[in-house]
């Protein structure tokens, strides 16, 4: 590949972060993680769930969506001056004047949202006594739709987080043509610690997809601790690029003719013998 990285492969990153209370600092630490990005194009930026506000208080976050406009501008620009395709994690989307949904967007390299998914499983789960319990559903309104796009890098088939334990999403992401399955996450760290891993390369694995989960890590100004581990995985579930914990990014290049080549010696989809309907 030359310098320009014209003619390279595609090109996906995964950014860790601990994303604090204010989104302008989070804004922030991006611009400055931008500056240091590999020169291949096209190169696709993937960021973690809640990566422009991580909050104390749900309310905190539905006044973030009540200005999010403003965001997505920042982010549409930084697009066009880096010349990079760009998952945003999650947003938060208003709802009604009590909920938002939590949602990806895909950003093309024009600064343009080409794709849109809201988070469909909601965690509402009690984690351990330490951790205590979760009521996602309290705030956010659940998505309805299974999003998949074409990019550049291939088909790219969005899902956030808890969407990860929910293989029937994956499998209809699959039907409807994905190749590269992005996984923003803000993982617990005691269910990271006894699932992240396996769950992540059981998706890849049964889904033949690249599977790039940019995940949040670390102490976060709202007291809450998330189990980092950002992770790539091939479309036969080798480990591409992991960071356990830290700012910064991972990298991987997509290879689709591999990718078929799997889905050829094994065809899966074919094979497949339960097709369950969408919702
Ligand atoms: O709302 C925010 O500020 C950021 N979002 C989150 O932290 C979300 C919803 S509460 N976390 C998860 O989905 C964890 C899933 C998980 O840990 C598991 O499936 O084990």
């Amino acid at each position: 590949m030359n310098k320009q990285g014209i003619n390279s492969a595609p090109a996906i990153i995964a950014l860790q972060m601990c994303s604090g209370l204010n989104p302008d600092d989070n804004i922030a630490k991006l611009k400055q993680a931008l500056q240091t990005l590999p020169t291949a194009r096209p190169l696709l930026v993937c960021l973690p769930e809640a990566f422009l506000v991580f909050s104390k208080h749900a309310g905190d976050t539905l006044l973030v969506s009540q200005r999010i406009e403003q965001y997505k501008q920042q982010l549409s620009e930084l697009c066009r001056k880096h010349n990079i395709w760009l998952n945003a994690g999650t947003l938060p989307e208003p709802y009604n004047q009590h909920k938002y949904y939590a949602a990806s967007h895909l950003f093309n390299n024009q600064g343009n949202i080409v794709a849109s998914y809201n988070k469909i499983h909601l965690f509402d789960v009690e984690v351990d006594d330490q951790t205590g319990s979760y009521r996602e559903s309290d705030f956010t309104q659940a998505g309805d739709e299974v999003v998949v796009v074409d990019s550049p890098f291939g088909k790219i088939g969005l899902t956030v987080c808890y969407d990860l334990r929910f293989a029937g999403l994956f499998n209809a992401l699959v039907r409807k043509g994905a190749e590269i399955i992005l996984v923003p996450s803000a993982f617990t760290v005691p269910t990271g610690k006894a699932h992240w891993q396996p769950l992540l390369a059981a998706r890849a694995i049964e889904t033949q997809c690249y599977v790039i989960a940019a995940a949040q890590y670390g102490v976060h100004e709202n007291g809450r601790q998330t189990y980092g581990h950002s992770l790539m995985l091939s479309p036969w579930g080798e480990t591409l690029s992991e960071k356990s914990t830290g700012l910064g990014f991972i990298s991987c290049t997509v290879d689709l003719n591999q990718l078929h080549k799997i889905r050829r010696d094994m065809p899966l989809q074919s094979h497949q013998r339960f097709r369950e309907p969408l919702l």
